[in-house]
């Protein structure tokens, strides 16, 4: 490469970062990284596939001198400040035409404001989800671009390239103007935090309720990936069980403090849903039941407090693991439908023009929320490109009938029991409101007007209307 230019660019070389690159190198591209860690820009030339091309350099300068021009250069570094500082170090080298994308988990709004920036100066500033992990960062994640056309042609060839493939057909896609792509793989990270709390209820169904062990759980999940219920969270899932800790002669899973954590995007896909508004309460659920497991004193002093019922699950072990499979495939449909719903109303709300029948394709492979339900909603949208809710097609109504009275059964054998399944009973109320005629939210209405002149809508004559409601 003595007198050659490299083809593309990566600021950031952490786990993302360096396995793109390398993922970008495999498939024919030079490319060169930038990280002020030495030990990170050594590590990604030994890691190189032998052949290909791949340098790290310490200076941000000479990497962007090193580019083909118009440069295409990607940072994946954490969202927030580091972004903006990346930009502030990169503007003063950059010049007009070049491309420049973030890939990490940033927030829609702080795209927004980034690409207006760097438009005024001539920079295509591209917000881009990438999802997938570390392995799918190296063998082919799926890959959420939005905002500039024009840059998205420029880059469109490699992220075909490096993208996961399902059917021959990659998952990457235009997703829409300015903040689009940081917007889907923000709810695609609302979907991931829903799935898996709704995995997390089934573990604990199947060890309190049919008294499963940790090979034994291994075996249902694994019989469950080969099923409807294949997806990636479903397989890591079966692979978790059998884990060894090192430290101990445990199950590592065992001994893993049951506090979780959170980077935040499953809490903004609920602030932002709450903004618009739409419903995506068990997104919501999830976020709150990672919340809740940091109380791990008070919950310790309330477990002295408050005894679990007397009542157990009496179900065959047998009877008990379909009645969960079942719950947990109709609640997954559920977090799918309210996470497409929210990106349909955002679409709208925001005009970003978000193509849901793309979105539901790119998910299909290489992301975390990656399952064959998404074959399923493929179709669904290749009937009806603006289907309001996924739960009103044809195919899905039929799925979610075969489930839903299992579903009903597993809810109430847990509660009765005292198993928490707040993820599982939200996704029902969410269901048995949206399937209901008539809700009873006209009392709220009457409540609304009677204390606060809110006025209210009759269902027999147009209008709004206010009454001087009586005491008795
Ligand atoms: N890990 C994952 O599974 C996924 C992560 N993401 C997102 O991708 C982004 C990167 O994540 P990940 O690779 O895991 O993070 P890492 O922490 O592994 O790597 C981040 C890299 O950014 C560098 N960096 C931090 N601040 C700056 C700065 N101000 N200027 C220049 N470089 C900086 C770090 O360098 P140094 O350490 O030398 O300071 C490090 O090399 C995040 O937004 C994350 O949310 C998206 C999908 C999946
Ligand atoms: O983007 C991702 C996968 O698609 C990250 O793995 C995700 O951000 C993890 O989130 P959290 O730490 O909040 O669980």
């Amino acid at each position: 490469m003595a007198n050659s230019l490299y083809d593309f660019g990566m600021i950031g070389l952490g786990v993302m970062g360096r396995n793109l690159l390398l993922n970008m190198a495999d498939h024919g591209f030079s490319v060169i990284g930038f990280d002020k860690d030495a030990a990170k820009n050594s590590a990604l030339e030994s890691a190189a596939t032998p052949g290909t091309t791949v340098k790290g350099v310490a200076e941000l300068a000479t990497m962007v001198q090193l580019l083909e021009r118009p440069r295409k250069l990607m940072m994946l570094v954490p969202a927030g400040q580091p972004v903006d500082d990346v930009i502030a170090s990169l503007l003063p080298l950059l010049e007009q035409g070049d491309v420049v994308i973030d890939g990490g988990n940033s927030h829609y709004t702080d795209t927004l404001r980034r690409v207006q920036e760097l438009r005024g100066k001539g920079i295509h500033f591209m917000g881009m989800g990438v999802s997938g992990g570390e392995q799918g960062a190296r063998t082919g994640p799926s890959i959420m671009p939005g905002g500039d056309l024009d840059a998205y042609a420029k880059v469109k060839p490699m992220l075909e390239a490096i993208a996961a493939k399902v059917k021959d057909t990659p998952c990457v896609a235009y997703l829409g103007k300015e903040g689009a792509g940081h917007y889907v793989k923000m709810v695609h990270n609302g979907i991931e935090y829903a799935i898996m709390q709704l995995i997390s209820e089934s573990y604990s169904l199947l060890q309190k309720g049919a008294g499963l062990n940790n090979d034994q759980l291994h075996e249902v999940f694994k019989n469950w990936n080969q099923g409807a219920l294949q997806s990636f969270l479903v397989e890591i899932t079966a692979d978790i069980f059998l884990q060894n800790d090192d430290k101990s002669d445990k199950r590592l899973v065992d001994v893993i403090s049951d506090k979780a954590g959170s980077k935040g995007t499953g809490k903004w896909t609920s602030q932002d849903a709450m903004e618009l508004p739409v419903a995506v309460p068990v997104i919501d659920t999830a976020v709150a039941m990672r919340t809740l497991s940091g109380y791990k004193d008070q919950r310790v002093q309330a477990a002295s407090i408050y005894k679990a019922p007397e009542a157990a699950i009496h179900a065959d072990a047998e009877m008990w693991i379909k009645q969960v499979h079942d719950a947990l495939y109709f609640a997954t449909i559920l977090s799918y439908a309210q996470g497409l719903a929210m990106l349909r109303e955002a679409s709208n709300d925001l005009k970003m023009e978000i193509p849901l029948p793309e979105v539901v394709k790119v998910w299909r492979g290489g992301c975390i929320i990656r399952s064959t339900l998404l074959e399923v909603f493929t179709q669904a949208y290749q009937k009806n490109a603006d289907l309001p809710n996924i739960l009103l097609d044809e195919g899905v109504a039929y799925l979610i009938q075969s489930v839903v009275d299992n579903t009903r059964s597993v809810i109430a054998q847990a509660a009765a029991a005292g198993i928490p399944v707040a993820g599982f009973m939200s996704a029902l109320s969410y269901f048995d409101a949206f399937r209901t005629e008539r809700m009873p939210t006209n009392l709220i209405q009457a409540q609304r007007d009677y204390f606060g002149a809110h006025t209210y809508q009759r269902i027999d004559i147009p209008g709004t209307f206010h009454t001087e409601w009586q005491q008795h």
